[in-house]
């Protein structure tokens, strides 16, 4: 336990599922995620199957993007409406604390969930077959290589979603049947590639305690994959104490949360993380460095029906979650987030 009371994210090895590991030593792996990821629904991975050097990559062309003009970025805007939620979103565009302002009951709390603007730009990519949520893109001559880049970086991280899907539904001892279905919402096709920066914050604008990096909130996909540097600030609630806890940058390690989404397959078994980015420069008031992450949200099918497994049902003596499509569910949500396009 750490100093101050809190356990901070367990880590598990994953490796039997990315690198083809015997019955055994995947259902070791399967019980240890279920052990550690049902506690906060969140854990560190190893084994993820992400080399280093690729995430390296991933980051300088992050960096690379976010250091073009404004005005150059703004050339692949995310559009006003809900859908796609695709491309270029400007510093303030978005309230993550919204979310939870919605499904918040204490009044007080709610106000100041829903007032807590985010500091952050972010650029949103899928799948290039996905019709509906369909990908807005820089002018090939603005950033030359980003298209093709991001679109492998998007099929090679599914591959790492895929064996963390496996693993999770070993880990619920789910009937054949179950785990076809859950394979099938499954396809790829609808999961989301994040790059994010959260810009330095100058001590003045620490003030603010209406400026947050990014306002906890839990994801509204199956489970997320999250990527940082070595700046730290991502936390996670630890259910027992109500404190947040650190998800410490870990050379090797990826943070995966679990969503709303997965919560609801589980029947609960797994809760949905409520995370946040915090300002780190804030308590000693020193201006605070630039960030740069990048999460990939797996996403269900946006007609698929969302329902926690008769299995699990049965086992717990009750459904805790009405069935919901993701596409239901996630406009709702959408829409509280998003709030205004930012010009500045
Ligand atoms: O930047 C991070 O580490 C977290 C990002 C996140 O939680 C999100 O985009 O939903
Ligand atoms: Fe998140």
């Amino acid at each position: 336990m750490a100093p101050n009371g809190v356990y901070g994210v367990p880590v598990v090895d994953l490796s039997p599922f990315t690198s083809g590991g015997d019955f055994e030593s995947r259902r070791r792996a399967a019980i240890d995620l279920a052990e550690k990821g049902q506690i906060n629904g969140c854990v560190g991975i190893t084994g993820h199957g992400v080399t280093s050097e690729r995430l390296k990559e991933a980051f300088a062309v992050t960096k690379k993007l976010f250091d073009l003009p404004y005005e150059e970025k703004m050339k692949a805007p995310h559009p006003d409406s809900t859908t796609p939620h695709r491309g270029y979103s400007g510093t303030g565009r978005e309230k993550g604390a919204a979310k939870t302002a919605l499904e918040t009951t204490d009044e007080a709390q709610k106000d100041a969930y829903s007032k807590t603007t985010d500091y952050k730009e972010s650029y949103e990519i899928g799948s290039e077959e996905n019709s509906v949520q369909y990908n807005i893109w820089l002018p090939e001559e603005v950033f030359p290589g980003f298209r093709h880049f991001t679109t492998q970086f998007f099929w090679e991280l599914n591959k790492t979603a895929n064996a963390i899907l496996e693993a999770l539904i070993m880990s619920l001892d789910l009937t054949e049947e179950e785990a076809h279905s859950i394979r099938a919402l499954h396809t790829g096709h609808d999961n989301q590639l994040r790059l994010l920066h959260y810009p330095p914050i100058a001590s003045e604008m620490l003030k603010d305690k209406d400026m947050s990096r990014l306002g906890a909130h839990t994801d509204w996909s199956t489970f997320t994959l999250l990527f940082q540097d070595t700046h730290g600030g991502l936390e996670f609630i630890d259910r027992k104490t109500g404190e947040f806890m650190p998800a410490t940058p870990k050379e090797e390690v990826v943070y995966m949360n679990i969503g709303d989404m997965f919560q609801r397959i589980s029947n609960g078994f797994y809760p949905s993380a409520l995370h946040r980015v915090t300002i780190t420069g804030k308590a000693s008031n020193k201006a605070t460095a630039a960030r740069y992450s990048i999460p990939y949200f797996v996403v269900p099918l946006a007609d698929g029906v969302i329902e926690p497994q008769p299995s699990l049902v049965a086992a717990h003596g009750k459904q805790v979650y009405e069935p919901v499509t993701f596409n239901t569910y996630s406009d709702l949500m959408f829409q509280a987030v998003n709030v205004h396009d930012s010009k500045e």
